[in-house]
């Protein structure tokens, strides 16, 4: 091995590429390199922490560490540096800002829900913009630099508004005599002292701007703009439709900003709404003193123009290992070229079958071809001398039929480069596997599903095959528009006494939602319950926020009863003083609402109840942050009544709700004994005690999830001597359910894959709209493009799923659906809902679970599967394994 050459290492999932990577780092301590001159690189930071893991532990192995006293490792030579490119990126930022021109060092927004925010903001400064051009207009001030609403060429975003909005409103006071303090509006409303991120009150402040700037304009519009025949540019937003093509223009603005971006694209490069869009994203960024990813990237790069930094850091780092290279963006693929180039003494690791990240960017052909280029085919004499391409055809992952089943899948993800065909061996499994074949079923739907999903886990855990850590539900994604992929799963593992933990997402049974509607039943079963009620009351009661609800609660002080918040908002609502107007409006509305639903308790059934309060009451609050509305309420496909019945029992929540309901009707046992009479008949009118059961249910599972780490019974109490059991079933953790892309560099025995159908996994390619197909029959080069778009579409999905695959070790667990989960998807998809194109066709039409079978019965017909063929030219197992 020379450590001192360019090197390339290839290979598919398994093979042992990020292992190789470390044994090449501990190669060079071992030849002497200094660990601190050794930088490691890979994408995220969950791969950065386990390169460090790995690293320290090989060497250990190799005697570079030594125990200390305590046990832990001391190193001998210090450890590599292992990182993210982001945050040694920031590294370099937070040395070098002042070069850049900063004040001060930038913060970095870092989650996609604050690039959301930062987007929301962008896209009102650039109405804002498009408004002061008209108002400049209308009041003959001449125009300024930069913003205008008529050239396609200009952006209409512009900084510096806030100077030019100054003169406009100097000039609306001098001629309309137009002043801020003269304007009737609402009183402004109350601050929230809930905590609030910095940005979040930034946003607010600059939302409150905005809203002046919008009257300033509507006051000049009615005055001057309407008699001089303009457009109201506020009755006629903009419409970015046209150049975000998708039904969420949002989301198609945040991808299109994170592929200019990673590109290193400037705005002039785009047309106009795309070029205002980032533009205003940039501006909106700098405005608040934030840097994002990429932002960060491009700084980096900036900062090694300069000769002296370039050299510190070459000196600093000689040697420069990269892991997952086939995710970089091109801006750091530069930032390698430009560290490197001269040296040489690069590796970099990748697989471009698990190239998941295109849409943010990952240019993972031309990563290859330029490294290829710049270190391996190219001739060019430079220290360390040419490099060499290595590719490794082993899989010491996973057995047999799913090392052939991956090969399989990763065929169709090439998408015509030569290049990647050029870097593609196929994989073989390690000889002494057992040839375990992949499971593959089809289910009636989801509920199904859902139990044979559990039920499977349920038996492997019985049967002492794995500790529950070692199971993985892996989904396409875990939220589809407002539906949760993995909430009934995530039901039927509750039900079944199995821990999990979500990860990369929010549990169905942590949404919003569900705790309101936990909240609302507490207070129906018990008028005493004050945190649910509080709960209620601030999400429900209109202008009712935490400033009214700690004057409802002044009542209670210097009582000598105990009275209960009930009792002092019924109060609180006969006083006319204590309360603002609006909120004692709010407040009387929500009493008398609840009032009718506790009316309704003992005139219908439990299920009737927990519907209607679902749908007039907790279906009205908002899903937390998910980013998407359901896509088809978004295109208005869905109007009439019924659907929208369907919707609401098709909510998640709601499908929990009814699920818990049905399980107290099924097995009243789980009751106490005194309340067993009240779930005999689903159909009875609901008792007192049967809502508190239902309410005790929901709470059960409710509280038995957790949302992050492992999950722990929180009253349980470990006694003395007992630490060593309980030990175990700590470290035997939970069954994890994540996406497809969180398990990205991660194995467990046993994955699960749900939802395996066309739409679902893959998800649809929505890169065109029924316009662009329509003017493409005319048009064959809007058609290719087209074409081409839907291509690279399907070769990524193939590519997630192929990642999906081949995370598994021991067993792989396919559920293909024979109906899709939500309503809405049949009227947007057709009725046919289809298994996966990635199931190879010879795995199709396999033994169905049904709602009537037992699932101890699927597939007990082995013929059945023989006599289709099953299996056939795929010796190593392939097929409907017989049983789960
Ligand atoms: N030479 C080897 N002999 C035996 N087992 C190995 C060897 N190399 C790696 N492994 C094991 O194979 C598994 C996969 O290794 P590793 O994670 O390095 O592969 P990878 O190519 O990086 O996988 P992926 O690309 O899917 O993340 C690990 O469990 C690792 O311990």
């Amino acid at each position: 091995m020379d450590i001192d050459k360019p090197l390339l290492i290839v290979a598919g999932a398994g093979s042992g590429k990020t292992s190789t990577l470390c044994a090449r780092v501990v190669e060079m301590i071992k030849r002497g390199v200094d660990p601190q001159r050794i930088l490691v690189i890979t994408f995220t930071n969950k791969a950065a922490g386990e390169l460090k893991t790995r690293i320290q532990k090989y060497m250990r192995a190799s005697g570079l560490l030594e125990p200390h006293d305590d046990g832990k490792p001391v190193a001998k030579h210090r450890l590599p540096h292992a990182s993210t490119f982001h945050s040694w990126c920031f590294r370099l930022i937070m040395c070098h800002y002042a070069e850049l021109g900063w004040a001060s060092c930038p913060l970095v927004a870092a989650t996609e829900g604050e690039h959301m925010k930062v987007l929301g903001l962008a896209v009102e400064q650039i109405e804002d913009c498009r408004r002061l051009v008209q108002c400049e207009q209308m009041l003959g001030i001449p125009a300024a630099n930069g913003g205008s609403n008529d050239d396609p060429n200009q952006s209409i975003y512009f900084d510096g508004a806030e100077q030019r909005w100054q003169r406009v409103l100097q000039e609306a006071l001098d001629r309309t005599g137009f002043s801020f303090d003269k304007l009737e509006g609402p009183e402004p409303p109350a601050k929230k002292p809930a905590k609030r991120s910095k940005l979040a009150a930034k946003a607010e402040h600059t939302r409150e701007q905005l809203t002046l700037m919008r009257m300033l304009y509507q006051h000049l519009y009615a005055r001057i703009g309407q008699q001089q025949g303009l457009l109201d540019m506020v009755k006629h937003e903009l419409d970015f439709t046209g150049a975000f093509v998708g039904k969420d223009t949002k989301r198609e603005m945040m991808n299109f900003i994170y592929r200019a971006k990673s590109r290193g694209d400037g705005p002039e490069l785009y047309p106009q709404l795309e070029r205002s869009v980032l533009a205003a994203y940039n501006g909106t960024l700098r405005r608040y003193g934030l840097v994002d990813f990429d932002d960060l990237l491009k700084a980096a790069n900036e900062l090694l123009d300069n000769e002296k930094i370039i050299s510190c850091v070459r000196g600093e780092f000689p040697y420069l290992l990269v892991d997952e290279f086939q995710d970089f963006n091109q801006l750091q693929t530069r930032l390698v070229l430009r560290m490197q180039a001269s040296i040489g003494r690069v590796t970099a690791v990748g697989d471009e079958r698990q190239s998941i990240y295109a849409f943010r960017g990952a240019a993972c052909e031309s990563n290859f071809r330029i490294f290829l280029e710049t270190f391996v085919d190219a001739q060019v004499q430079r220290t360390s001398g040419a490099g060499s391409m290595e590719c490794l055809t082993r899989n010491y992952r996973s057995h047999q039929s799913i090392v052939d089943f991956g090969n399989i899948v990763a065929r169709d993800t090439i998408g015509g480069s030569k290049l990647l065909e050029r870097l593609r061996v196929p994989l073989r499994a390690q000889e002494s596997t057992p040839v375990v074949p992949v499971s593959i079923w089809h289910a009636d739907d989801k509920t199904v599903e859902a139990a044979m999903v559990a039920d499977r886990i349920k038996r492997l855990l019985d049967d002492g095959a794995c500790l529950p850590s070692e199971i993985a539900v892996l989904s396409r994604c875990l939220q589809f528009g407002q539906y949760r992929p993995t909430g009934l799963i995530e039901l039927e593992l509750l039900r079944r006494g199995i821990p999990y933990v979500v990860r990369g997402g929010q549990s169905a049974l942590k949404s919003k939602r569900m705790q309101l509607l936990m909240a609302m039943v507490r207070v129906l079963a018990n008028s005493d319950d004050d945190i649910a009620f509080e709960h209620c009351l601030v999400e429900l009661a209109m202008d009712v926020g935490p400033v009214s609800v700690a004057r409802i609660r002044s009542l209670g002080n210097n009582q000598v009863a105990r009275m209960s918040l009930s009792e002092m908002a019924a109060r609180a609502s006969k006083m006319p003083t204590l309360l603002a107007r609006d909120a004692r409006a709010g407040l009387m509305v929500f009493l008398e609402q609840l009032d009718d639903l506790r009316k309704r308790v003992g005139c219908v059934s439990l299920r009737e109840l927990i519907e209607s309060l679902f749908a007039k009451h907790v279906a009205l609050v908002p899903e937390d942050d998910v980013g998407t509305a359901n896509p088809a309420s978004a295109k208005g496909s869905i109007g009439t009544s019924d659907e929208k019945v369907k919707q609401e029992e098709e909510d998640p929540v709601m499908l929990l709700a009814i699920a818990v309901i049905d399980s107290l009707f099924a097995s009243p046992d789980v009751l106490p004994a005194d309340m067993v009479d009240c779930a005999s008949d689903p159909k009875a009118p609901c008792s007192l005690p049967l809502l508190r059961a239902f309410s005790s249910q929901l709470c059960l599972m409710s509280s038995a999830a957790e949302d992050s780490g492992r999950v722990t019974k929180p009253e349980r109490v470990i006694k003395p001597g007992q630490e060593k059991a309980e030990k175990s079933v700590e470290t035997s953790g939970a069954v994890v359910i994540t996406t497809v892309h969180q398990a990205k560099g991660l194995e467990w025995a046993h994955v699960f894959v749900p939802h395996f159908n066309e739409n679902l996994f893959p998800m649809g390619y929505r890169g065109a709209t029924k316009a662009d197909k329509a003017r493409a029959v005319m048009d064959p080069r809007l058609r290719e493009e087209l074409d081409r778009g839907e291509a690279a579409h399907y070769c990524e999905e193939g590519r997630l799923a192929y990642v999906a695959i081949t995370r598994a070790k021991v067993g792989l667990y396919i559920t293909v659906l024979d109906e899709y989960p939500m309503f809405w998807m049949s009227k947007m998809f057709g009725s046919a809902c289809r298994s996966s194109r990635y199931l190879p066709s010879v795995m199709c039409g396999v033994t169905k679970a049904t709602k009537q079978n037992d699932f101890d019965d699927y597939g007990d017909s082995d013929d059945s599967c023989n006599s289709r063929g099953y299996g056939r030219g795929y010796s190593r197992g392939y097929g409907r394994a017989k049983r789960w």
